[in-house]
């Protein structure tokens, strides 16, 4: 059966991808864009997409209402995404979102919506397969090296920092790590800044710079040793399969799910 679906975000780095990606399997069907700019318009009518004809919305709601999807992406900007993917959930169209920076509470707002509306959703701030291993190896080692800083590398167009994927990290060692103030009690920056953003002890870095895609380093340090977990994203094609699996997965679910390790590894 084919599963259709609505990319907002199309001319994105990210949501051009996905528009090839969408495009190239049999199953799934492109019915519509959503974009801020292009009202009326159609993707063969946008410099670089692909030249067939797939209407593009501006207004979510009218989109969401002409085109009864079963499947949203989104991979826009974060107080867009949260706003697609709530119209979506009241719409029952299941989202799968890449888009980063949502907000612990936005998360849980969004949780209850799909509950209220038995529709599923998927939320994963990293959809490379090797990224969400990084994410589970890096939450193991916690448990064993409580020390631990990640240092996050994108490239200079990013808009949030730190990263989803590190923010996320963090949340996943948290459930393992025992609870602790990193580095000499008594450290002091003399520029501001200069050991990063803190969440419960761990160190984050946000690395920009052209040339850089997304990666990712989780360092550990213990008496006499070190352990360093490193992930690469060197093309945006390796966030495709992770979509298509939780496209997959989605259609069968009836509540949201924070990352893609919730379905791809035992709990
Ligand atoms: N989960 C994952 O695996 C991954 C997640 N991401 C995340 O995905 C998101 C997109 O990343 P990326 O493609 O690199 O970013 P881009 O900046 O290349 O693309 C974002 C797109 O969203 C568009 N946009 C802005 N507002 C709206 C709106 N109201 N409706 C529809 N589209 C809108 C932008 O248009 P305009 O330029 O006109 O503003 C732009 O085309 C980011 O949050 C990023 O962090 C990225 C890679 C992997
Ligand atoms: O903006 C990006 O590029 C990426 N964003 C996501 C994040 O914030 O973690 C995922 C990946 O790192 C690429």
């Amino acid at each position: 059966m084919t599963t259709s679906i609505i990319i907002a975000g199309p001319r994105g780095k990210m949501g051009s991808e996905a528009i090839n990606m969408v495009l190239e399997e049999k199953e799934f069907s492109l019915v519509a864009c959503l974009d801020h700019k292009y009202a009326g318009k159609s993707i063969a009518d946008i410099e670089g997409l692909p030249d067939i004809d797939v209407p593009i919305y501006t207004d979510p709601e009218r989109c969401f209402q002409e085109k009864q999807a079963d499947i949203l992406i989104d991979l826009t900007v974060p107080g867009v995404g949260y706003e697609h993917t709530e119209i979506a959930l009241n719409h029952g169209i299941r989202p799968v979102v890449g888009t980063s920076g949502f907000t612990n509470e936005q998360i849980d707002r969004l949780s209850e919506v799909a509950k209220e509306t038995k529709t599923g959703c998927i939320i994963a701030p990293n959809f490379a397969i090797g990224a969400v291993l990084m994410m589970q190896f890096a939450k193991m080692a916690a448990a064993y090296l409580p020390d631990v800083e990640i240092i996050e590398k994108h490239h200079d167009q990013k808009v949030d920092a730190p990263s989803g994927t590190a923010v996320k990290t963090a949340d996943m060692i948290k459930e393992t790590r025992k609870s602790k103030k990193q580095g000499h009690p008594e450290e002091k920056e003399n520029m501001s800044g200069a050991r990063g953003a803190e969440d419960d002890g761990i160190h984050i870095h946000s690395v920009r710079l052209p040339g850089l895609v997304a990666h990712q380093e989780v360092i550990f340090g213990g008496p006499g040793q070190m352990l360093t977990i490193t992930h690469d994203s060197l093309e945006r094609k390796s966030f495709m399969s992770g979509i298509k699996l939780a496209i997959e997965h989605v259609k069968n679910m009836d509540e949201l799910v924070y990352g893609l390790e919730k379905i791809m590894i035992q709990q």
